[in-house]
C-alpha cells in the first residue's frame, strides 16, 4: 500500500487488508479520485508530510478514543469531527492556533497514521474473533432448541398417546369411577362406535376469501340444493345486485348478510360422501364477527382455511387480517386437521408459482402454532367455478399439467373422525335458544353439541348453572328426528322446563349434563396460556372476555403466576410484572359470574379458554385447576 496519496484514501486503505466491508455490508472506501485531482492531492501531501515532521505527535487517547468510537470502520470526516471535538489539551492549544482549520491538521494525522492503523487492526482482529464467537454460539444453541423442540413432540406424542387410551378406557373402570353413572346398553355403544363417521368441519378465513362461495357451490354440486331453490337464490342475488355471491346466499341467509355481502353468524349445513358425514359450520371472516368465528370453531373437529390465490390479496388476509388468527384460533380451540384451500386462482391463470408461493408462506406458520406436518393439506381450487371441488377437472390443462393430487372433496373424505367421550359423564353445551313453533320440534328449544355421553329422549337431567331438572321431549340432527345423540354430534333439542323458570335465561355456554356429576361451576380459574402477537403486554388487572366452548363471559386477569416453559412446563420466572407476545405463562382469572367449566385433563374440548380484549385475541390456553375440589380422572 502505497502512502502517497491523499489522507482520505490512506486511512481508507488500512482496512482493505482485513476486512472491506462494514458491519452494514457496506464498502469503506466510497471515493474515487480523478488522476488530475489525485496528482494534486499527491502534490499536497508532500508539503504537508514535510510540515508534519515538525507537528507534535498525536496523543494516545487522541487515538484510542477514534478506535473506540468507530470501531473497525471510520471515514476521514469521522476522524477530523472527532479530533475537533475532542477535548485533550493538546488539542485545544492547536484549536487556539486555528489548528483545525489549518493544513497542518492533516499532516497532524499522516504522522500518526501507523498508530492508528495498528489500534484499527487489532480492533478489526478482535470484532471478527468476537463475531466468530458469536455465530458459534448461535449455531449452539439453533441446535439445542431444535433438539429441544424434537424432545417437546416426542413428549407431546406420547401424551396424546396416552389420552387416546383414555378414550378407549373399558367403561367397567369408568364405573369404578363414576358408578351411578347411566350409560346406554352395550349394542348402543357399539352401534354408535360403528357408526361415528361424523366430522364437524367449520370454514375459516379472511373475509371475502370466498368461504361461502366454496361451501354453497360444493352443497349444490352434491346435489343439497335443487335446481330450483338454485334459481331461487339466483335471483334474489340479482336483485341485490351481487350475481357473485349467488352461492354465499346459500349459506348467508340473513337480510343484512345479503345486503351486504358478508358472513355475520355462522352459517349450518351438512353433506355426505362416500365415507363421511359432515357438518358444515361456515365462520365469519370480518374482523368483527370473531366471537360468532370463535363459536363456530369451538364446535368444529376439522377445518378448511381459505385462502387467495391472488398474491396482494393473499397477503392482505396474511399479513393485516384474519388468516392467521382464524387459523391460530382454530388450533386452540382443539381443530387438528386442517386442508387449505387456495381459492380464486382462476383469477391468476392457474399459476403454479402463484401457488407455490402461498403454500411457502402458510405452511411454515402453521406448523409453528402446532399444526402436524400430516394432518396438513393444501389444495387448489375456484370456488366460485366450482373447479377441483368434487372431481378432478379434466379439461383445464393450466392446472392439471401441474396438479394431480386429490380435488377438495377426496381430502375432507381422508380426514380422520376424532376418538369421542362416550364413557365419560354426560356433556351437552348449549349454544342457542329458540321457541319451535313448526316441525319437529315444537317450544323451548336449544342448538346443542353432545360432547360427551349419551342424551336420549325423556332422559331427565340437570341444566346448569340453574341447577334445574329438564326432560328431553325430543332430539333432531341433520333435520331427522333421532332417538338418541352421541358426543360429537351438533342438534336441536327440545325440553320440558320446570315452569317456574323463565326459558329467556337459556342461553349459550349453558350446560345439560349428567345430575350425579355435574359440570363444575366456578368464578375463579386458573389457566395455562400462550400469549399471541399482542403489541401492548398484558398486566395483572387486565380486563378480558373468556371464551370456553360456547361460553362468552367477562372477566380480569387477577394474577400473573408465573412465566413457564413452553416446552418443559418449568416455570422460568415466578410474578412477572407483564407478559409479552408468545410467552407462555400460568394466570388466574376471574370472572363476573358463576360460570360452567371443566380441567382440559378431563375433558380435552371443554377445558379450553381464550381471551380476547375488545377487538383482539390476547392469548388461548388450557383450563390446569378450577376453584373447587376436582373430580378424578
Ligand atoms: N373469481 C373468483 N371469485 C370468487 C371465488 N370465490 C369467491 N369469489 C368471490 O369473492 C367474493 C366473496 O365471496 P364470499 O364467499 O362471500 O366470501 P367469504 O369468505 O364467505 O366472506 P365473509 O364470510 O364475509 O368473510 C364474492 O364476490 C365471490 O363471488 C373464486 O374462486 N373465483
Amino acid at each position: 500500500m502505497s502512502r502517497h496519496k491523499n489522507i482520505k484514501s490512506i486511512i481508507q486503505d488500512s482496512y482493505y487488508d482485513d476486512d472491506y466491508y462494514n458491519d452494514y455490508g457496506e464498502e469503506y472506501g466510497q471515493e474515487v479520485y480523478g488522476t488530475e485531482e489525485e496528482i494534486k492531492e499527491q502534490k499536497r501531501f508532500d508539503k504537508l508530510k514535510k510540515k508534519a515532521k515538525k507537528q507534535p505527535q498525536c496523543d494516545e487517547k487522541v487515538v484510542q478514543e477514534i478506535v473506540i468510537q468507530f470501531g473497525n470502520f471510520f471515514t476521514y470526516d469521522q476522524v477530523k469531527q472527532t479530533l475537533i471535538a475532542n477535548q485533550n489539551d493538546r488539542l485545544k492549544t492547536q484549536a487556539d492556533l486555528k489548528f483545525k482549520e489549518s493544513k497542518e491538521f492533516d499532516s497532524f494525522l499522516i504522522i500518526n497514521l501507523d498508530t492508528l492503523k495498528k489500534k484499527n487492526k487489532d480492533n478489526i482482529k478482535q470484532v471478527n474473533q468476537e463475531k466468530k464467537k458469536k455465530e458459534e454460539e448461535e449455531k449452539k444453541m439453533m441446535t439445542k432448541e431444535e433438539e429441544e423442540f424434537k424432545q417437546y413432540e416426542i413428549q407431546l406424542l406420547k401424551k396424546e398417546k396416552s389420552m387416546n387410551q383414555d378414550d378407549q378406557i373399558d367403561h367397567k373402570v369408568l364405573n369404578q369411577i363414576y358408578p351411578d353413572v347411566q350409560y346406554a346398553d352395550a349394542n348402543l355403544i357399539q352401534a354408535i362406535d360403528e357408526d361415528n363417521k361424523t366430522i364437524n368441519l367449520v370454514i375459516i378465513g379472511h373475509v371475502d376469501s370466498g368461504k361461502s362461495t366454496l361451501m354453497g357451490h360444493i352443497l349444490f354440486k352434491l346435489g343439497r340444493i335443487d335446481k330450483q331453490h338454485m334459481h331461487k337464490i339466483e335471483k334474489i342475488s340479482d336483485q341485490y345486485g351481487k350475481s357473485s355471491f349467488k352461492f354465499a346466499y346459500v349459506l348467508d341467509e340473513g337480510e343484512e348478510e345479503r345486503r351486504r355481502g358478508v358472513t355475520i353468524n355462522v352459517g349450518q349445513s351438512y353433506f355426505q360422501t362416500e365415507k363421511r358425514q359432515f357438518v358444515i359450520l361456515d365462520a365469519p371472516g370480518h374482523q368483527d364477527y370473531v366471537p360468532n368465528m370463535i363459536s363456530g370453531a369451538s364446535q368444529a373437529d376439522c377445518a378448511i382455511l381459505v385462502v387467495e390465490g391472488i398474491r396482494q390479496e393473499f397477503l392482505r388476509g396474511f399479513i393485516g387480517g384474519s388468516t392467521k388468527e382464524h387459523a391460530i384460533l382454530a388450533r386452540s380451540l382443539g381443530v387438528t386437521q386442517l386442508v387449505v384451500a387456495v381459492n380464486k386462482l382462476d383469477m391468476v391463470e392457474w399459476s403454479e408459482d402463484a401457488y407455490n408461493e402461498i403454500i411457502n408462506h402458510v405452511q411454515p406458520f402453521l406448523l409453528q402454532i402446532g399444526f402436524r406436518q400430516d394432518n396438513i393439506s393444501f389444495v387448489p381450487i375456484s370456488g366460485l367455478n366450482g373447479t377441483n371441488l368434487i372431481e378432478k377437472p379434466t379439461s383445464l390443462p393450466e392446472l392439471t399439467s401441474w396438479y394431480t393430487g386429490p380435488s377438495l372433496i377426496e381430502y375432507l373424505d381422508q380426514l380422520k373422525v376424532p376418538k369421542r367421550n362416550i364413557y365419560k359423564p354426560l356433556r351437552v353445551c348449549l349454544y342457542d335458544y329458540y321457541k319451535g313453533t313448526e316441525g319437529n320440534l315444537i317450544g323451548d328449544c336449544v342448538q346443542a353439541k353432545v360432547e360427551s355421553g349419551i342424551i336420549k329422549e325423556k332422559d331427565h337431567l340437570l341444566l346448569q348453572p340453574y341447577n334445574i331438572m329438564v326432560t328431553i321431549k325430543a332430539i333432531e340432527a341433520s333435520n331427522q328426528l333421532i332417538k338418541y345423540a352421541a358426543p360429537g354430534t351438533l342438534c336441536d333439542i327440545s325440553l320440558h322446563l320446570p315452569s317456574s323458570f323463565d326459558p329467556n335465561y337459556l342461553k349459550s355456554g349453558n350446560v345439560i349434563c349428567d345430575p350425579k356429576y355435574p359440570i363444575h361451576q366456578v368464578k375463579e380459574f386458573r389457566c395455562q396460556i400462550v400469549v399471541f402477537d399482542i403489541e401492548i403486554p398484558i398486566t395483572r388487572g387486565q380486563p378480558v372476555t373468556v371464551y370456553s366452548f360456547s361460553n362468552r363471559v367477562s372477566g380480569r386477569i387477577s394474577k400473573l403466576e408465573s412465566v413457564v416453559n413452553p416446552k418443559t412446563g418449568e416455570s422460568i420466572k415466578k410474578n412477572p410484572r407483564c407478559l409479552m407476545k408468545n410467552q407462555t405463562a400460568i394466570v388466574h382469572i376471574k370472572l363476573e359470574e358463576k360460570t360452567c367449566m371443566e380441567l382440559f385433563s378431563n375433558y380435552r374440548t371443554l377445558g379450553r379458554a381464550t381471551l380476547r380484549d375488545g377487538q383482539r385475541t390476547l392469548a388461548a390456553g388450557i383450563n390446569i385447576e378450577l376453584g373447587q375440589k376436582q373430580l378424578p380422572l
